[in-house]
This record gives structure tokens, C-alpha cells and sequence, in this order.
């Protein structure tokens, strides 16, 4: 299978280094990407061919992964406009609907959009794919071989929820990374040294996950045998309810969420 990256960001990289580490080929990937640093990094780390703009070799793929931000993605398409054949078109952006996506393209609608996350990188992201109805069975496989290269995929049914894919998944890695910082940053406090309260934080995160994964049990019951009657959990759990923390979480998906619908009402105006 050929890719094009169009775009060769933060999530181009950890999804062309978890294909890479696939066995995906770095040679049969191209990257669009207007910096030169962007280019220099992802052509030296993968051995992909980083252009500076789209060529007829980079649009002769199999799959066009659409990677430019949001508020970059009408001007990057615009040069695509009616060039495209039967390339499958793979967008990764917050908000922008396939309506949009398919009248900035001059109607393509080989279209799927689709919602990663940066654990790609490592092969353990999660993504949620939507497909346009006039996506055939080998246009939807074709998405799946490339994101299920890089972690688990689940089909959602309704692309209104795309958004709060976004806000669960594609956003959430950034949530446990700040509950690892903060978890950190208690153990500093208490005089680790850096080294030691990383690892403490990390394997405590690592191994819950695992735990919660394995279990056959909700996350709730693993919290309560956590738990014991007044005990030290208990006391930190307590604190954590007094300072709202269960709904400013929920709070945060909820604006996670509105603002991809916001994205989508705004630059699909256009
Ligand atoms: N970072 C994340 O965790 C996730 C991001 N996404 C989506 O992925 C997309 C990219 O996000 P990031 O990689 O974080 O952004 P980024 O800013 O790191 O990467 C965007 C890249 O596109 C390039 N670019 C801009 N205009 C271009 C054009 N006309 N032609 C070619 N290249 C162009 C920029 O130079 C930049 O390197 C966004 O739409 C975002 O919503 C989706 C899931 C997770
Ligand atoms: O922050 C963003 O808008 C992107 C989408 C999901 C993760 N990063």
C-alpha cells in the first residue's frame, strides 16, 4: 500500500512511526509538508520521500492521509481539487466534516474521516473511523489496514459523534499525561528525585490501565478494592471529590467535544 501524508506534523509522525515499525515501508510513503524542518525530520527518522508540494508520484497512492490542522486544511486542499481519482482519502482532522472535506476536494467522495491518537506512535493508539456511504467494502478496509497497523479501530455509526471520539480519545492522551505530571509532581514534592517519581507516576498509570483492561470489572469496583475504610486512598479520593475533580474531567470532554463542533460549524462555512 502507497501513503501520502498531506501534512507531516506531531500526528503524521507518530502514525508514520508506528507503520514503520509495522513493517510498513518508509519508501512507499510520501509527506507533503510546507517546513523544511518537518521534512528533514520525518525523511532522516523513516526514510520517507518529504516534498515540499503535492507531485503526480504523491498523488499516484493508495490512501491520502490528510494530517494539515483544521484551519489549514481548505488552503492545503485547494491545489487538490478535481486531481483526485480513485485514491481513498483518510482525514484525521478535528471537526471538519466529510461534507466540507468532499466540496474543498471538487466532490471526491472516497472519503473517510477518522479520529487517532498520538499513541500511534507506539502502536497503541485507539482510533474511531467514519466512512462517507459511497465508501465501498475495499475503500473501508483500506482505512482499517492503516490505522489498525497502529493500535485497536472501532466504526462509529454516526458522524455527529466524531467529536466525542475527539474528545474522549484523540484528546485524551493529553489528560493522563497531565494526571502523570501532576502524580509527578506530588512524588517531587515529596522529595523524590525526578527519576523516581517519573517511575512511580508512569508504572502506577501503566498498571492500572492493564489492570482495568484484563479485568473483566468496571474501573469502579478496581477503585473500591483500592479503597480501604479509612484508609490513605480514601483520604485521597475524599480530597479529590472536595476539589471536583470527577466533573471538571467530564466538564473537560464536554468543551473537548463542543469545540470540535465549533471547529466544524466555522471553517465549513467557508
Ligand atoms: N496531535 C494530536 O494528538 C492529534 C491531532 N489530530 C489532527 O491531526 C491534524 C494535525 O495535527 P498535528 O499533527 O498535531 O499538527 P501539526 O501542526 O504538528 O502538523 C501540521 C503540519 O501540516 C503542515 N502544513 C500546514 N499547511 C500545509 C499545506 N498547505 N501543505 C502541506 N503541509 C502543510 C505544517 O507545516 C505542519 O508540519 C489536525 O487536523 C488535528 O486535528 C488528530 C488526532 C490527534
Ligand atoms: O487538540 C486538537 O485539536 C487535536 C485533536 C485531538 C488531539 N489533538
Amino acid at each position: 500500500m502507497n501513503i501520502t501524508f498531506l501534512g507531516g506534523g506531531n500526528m503524521a509522525a507518530a502514525l508514520i512511526g508506528g507503520l514503520v515499525d509495522k513493517g510498513f515501508l518508509g519508501s512507499a510513503m510520501q509527506v507533503v509538508d510546507l517546513q523544511a524542518e518537518s521534512r528533514e525530520r520525518l525523511a532522516k527518522r523513516f526514510g520517507v520521500r518529504a516534498i515540499e508540494a503535492l507531485d503526480d508520484a504523491a498523488l499516484a497512492c493508495d490512501v491520502l492521509v490528510l494530517a494539515v490542522k483544521p484551519q489549514q486544511m481548505k488552503a492545503a486542499l485547494a491545489p487538490l481539487a478535481g486531481r483526485l481519482g480513485g485514491q481513498l482519502v483518510v482525514s484525521i482532522a478535528a471537526g471538519l466534516r466529510l461534507a466540507d472535506l468532499s466540496r474543498w476536494l471538487g466532490g471526491h467522495r472516497r472519503l473517510v474521516r477518522c479520529m487517532p491518537n498520538t499513541p500511534a506512535l507506539i502502536g497503541a493508539g485507539i482510533t474511531g473511523l467514519f466512512a462517507d456511504p459511497a465508501v465501498d467494502g475495499t475503500g473501508r478496509d483500506a482505512a482499517e489496514r492503516v490505522l489498525s497497523a497502529v493500535g485497536s479501530t472501532v466504526w462509529i455509526a454516526d458522524e455527529a459523534q466524531m467529536d466525542a471520539v475527539t474528545a474522549i480519545s484523540g484528546s485524551g492522551p493529553a489528560y493522563v499525561f497531565h494526571f502523570i505530571e501532576a502524580l509527578q509532581a506530588a512524588g517531587q514534592g515529596f522529595g523524590f528525585d525526578e527519576a523516581t517519581a517519573r517511575k512511580l507516576a508512569i508504572d502506577t498509570v501503566l498498571g492500572a490501565a492493564r489492570l482495568a483492561a484484563e479485568s473483566p470489572e468496571p474501573a469502579s469496583v478496581l477503585r473500591e478494592r483500592v479503597t480501604s475504610k479509612g484508609g490513605t486512598t480514601e483520604a485521597a479520593l475524599n480530597s479529590l471529590a472536595a476539589a471536583g475533580w470527577h466533573d471538571a474531567l467530564v466538564a473537560a470532554a464536554r468543551a473537548a467535544e463542543a469545540r470540535g463542533r465549533e471547529l466544524g460549524d466555522e471553517l465549513g462555512r467557508d
